[in-house]
């Protein structure tokens, strides 16, 4: 059974709200850049240490270029990597990938990217550096994650879904090699009507990176 088949919605959102909308000038072309916020009931613990409060407020940035409505935008969920966006650090694709989605939506005239403050996938940046240590110790990124006490992958996908509805965007193209987050939107209600690849050159530092996606995620990395 794969990953794909296996994506349960298990934490509903109380509310998702915009707090920001402003003008965003950058190298890619004119976007605008909303800042949203939702309070997740019963979020799920991530780890077997920490009990999980009873409500969560999340926060995701979207940045939206030209016209989302006449057709289904292209779209890309990006998950926050410190290490990988801002450093440049080639233990991961992050960086290439964050790149490719701000250039095809720049060729594109148009679309939406999603930033999601779930770093670490969702284990939070000490963790993820932690995590690092231990791979640096030959444990694949899910080895490392459980033997720290998280699950191998704590994200999950409602906000950018509400945030893509609060939009009225009901049917996307979306950016990923994971099968997952393509599963996360349809069962939260919003149409993947294709999937557009976010393959990257590969470099020697993430191969076993790519291949723990590949071969213990289901990820679709060539
Ligand atoms: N726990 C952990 N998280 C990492 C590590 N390296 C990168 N990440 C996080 O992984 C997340 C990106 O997830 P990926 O599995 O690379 O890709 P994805 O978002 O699931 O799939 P795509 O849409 O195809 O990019 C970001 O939140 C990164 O911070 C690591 O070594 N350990
Ligand atoms: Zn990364």
């Amino acid at each position: 059974m794969t990953q794909f088949e296996t994506y349960n919605q298990t934490m509903p959102f109380l509310a998702v709200r915009k707090l920001a909308d402003a003008d965003f000038p950058t190298r890619w072309g004119h976007f605008r850049i909303l800042g949203f916020e939702g309070v997740v009931a019963n979020p799920e613990p991530c780890n077997d240490v920490t009990p999980a409060p009873a409500t969560r407020i999340e926060s995701a940035v979207a940045l939206v270029m030209g016209d989302i409505h006449s057709a289904p935008p292209i779209v890309r969920i990006h998950s926050q990597c410190l290490t990988g966006d801002v450093f440049h650090s080639l233990r991961c694709d992050c960086h290439d990938q964050l790149h490719l989605a701000l250039r095809t939506i720049s060729e594109a005239g148009s679309g939406i990217l999603l930033y999601e403050q779930q770093e670490g996938r969702g284990i939070g940046l000490m963790a993820k550096l932690r995590a690092y240590e231990l791979q640096d110790n030959g444990r694949d990124t899910i080895e490392a994650n459980l033997e720290l006490g998280y699950k191998a992958d704590c994200r999950h996908f409602e906000l950018p879904a509400e945030i893509l509805k609060l939009l009225k965007v009901p049917a996307v193209r979306l950016i990923t090699n994971n099968p997952e987050k393509v599963e996360a939107l349809e069962v939260a209600g919003v149409r993947v009507v294709e999937r557009l690849s976010a393959v990257v050159a590969s470099d020697p530092n993430s191969e076993f990176y790519l291949q723990t996606k590949r071969e213990k995620m289901g990820h679709l990395v060539g």
